[in-house]
């Protein structure tokens, strides 16, 4: 192994315990506990694992932890309903929906009745368009976590290449724009890609989020690459990647684990938009009382 590890756990623990001061402060300062409002629908192994990671680390940093768990054939109105209901309580800082739902429910028109300021998600249209306006707004939770995981490093992304394998709304799609806003050259590749070996190995930084277990091997890396694995698959020895860790880290300069890696950072970037969501309804309220 060539490569430095970025310890996904170690700065995920840091940035927690940022946020954590930052809960304190908050409380101290305005009397309002930040919340985070989670919801479940159904019983996916996975993402019961996911959610219930969120909510105890929610709590850890000093959050109220307001889940709701719904029964895997609950209407799309009554999770509307829910929804709403969470929307306007004022103890609510944020909403999560955690995806995928059971297929029966739609899940773009629920998620877009998050509102921008409750959205630590990052995944309403409007987020998304503030995005790729370059406006102010909450992020996605995974690409964020990966800007942070790149900074760690200390490498500046500008003027560097950037491959991102994967163009979903939830990972590759706000992960090319966020790569973009640093001034990155950024190459989207996605199931389409003619010749993603001589497409991914041109990057100086390479993120694989194709949900393909294993896609990226040593081929595809340019030596000394940063190598971010967003994939997350169960298998029956254990969890793993999109990337082929061992041969890839005889190549690259920086490599991400999994499990260890993207993952804990989703969840600690979620916790950080969850403050900054709570200090920006505060701030509307104040506005609204003055005025
Ligand atoms: N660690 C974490 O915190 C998180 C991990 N994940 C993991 O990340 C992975 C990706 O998630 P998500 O974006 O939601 O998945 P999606 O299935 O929604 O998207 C996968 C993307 O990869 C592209 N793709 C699929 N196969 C190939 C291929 N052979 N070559 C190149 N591109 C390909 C698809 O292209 P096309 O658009 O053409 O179909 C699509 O754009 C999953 O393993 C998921 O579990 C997801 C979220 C958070
Ligand atoms: N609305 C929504 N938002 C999401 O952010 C979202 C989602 N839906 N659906 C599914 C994906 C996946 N995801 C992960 C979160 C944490 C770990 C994580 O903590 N992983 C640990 C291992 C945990 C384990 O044991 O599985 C690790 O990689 O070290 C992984 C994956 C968030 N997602």
């Amino acid at each position: 192994m060539t490569a430095q590890l970025i310890d996904g756990t170690r700065i995920a623990r840091e940035v927690r315990a940022r946020v954590a001061a930052e809960v304190t402060e908050f409380r101290e300062r305005t009397g309002i506990v930040p919340g985070l409002a989670t919801i479940l629908v159904g019983e996916d192994p996975a993402s019961e694992v996911y959610v219930r990671n969120k909510r105890r680390l929610a709590v850890e940093t000093g959050m109220a932890d307001l889940h709701r768990h719904l029964d895997a054939d609950v209407a799309q109105p009554t999770v509307a309903a829910i929804i709403e209901e969470l929307a306007h309580d004022d103890a609510v800082s944020g909403i999560l929906l955690q995806l995928p739902l059971p297929r029966h429910l739609e899940s773009g028109p629920l998620i877009d009745l998050i509102p921008a300021l409750k959205d630590v998600d990052g995944l309403t249209t409007l987020s998304a368009g503030l995005l790729a306006r370059g406006r102010p707004g909450l992020r996605p939770c995974t690409p964020s976590g990966v800007i942070t995981l790149i900074d760690s490093t200390g490498i500046s992304l500008e003027g560097l290449n950037a491959v991102v394998v994967g163009r979903s709304e939830l990972v590759g799609g706000p992960m090319s724009r966020l790569l973009l806003e640093r001034n990155a050259t950024v190459t989207t590749a996605h199931s389409r890609t003619r010749d993603l070996v001589a497409v991914a190995s041109e990057a100086d930084v390479l993120i694989a989020a194709a949900g393909v277990p294993h896609l990226i091997g040593a081929e595809h890396v340019k030596p000394g690459a940063v190598v971010i694995d967003v994939g997350i698959h169960r298998t029956e020895s254990g969890l793993t990647g999109d990337v082929r860790f061992d041969e890839v880290s005889a190549v690259a300069g920086w490599i991400t684990p999994v499990p260890g890696g993207v993952g804990p950072m989703t969840i600690a970037t979620l916790l950080a938009n969850t403050v900054t969501a709570a200090r920006m309804q505060w701030e509307q309220r104040q506005l609204a009382s003055r005025a």
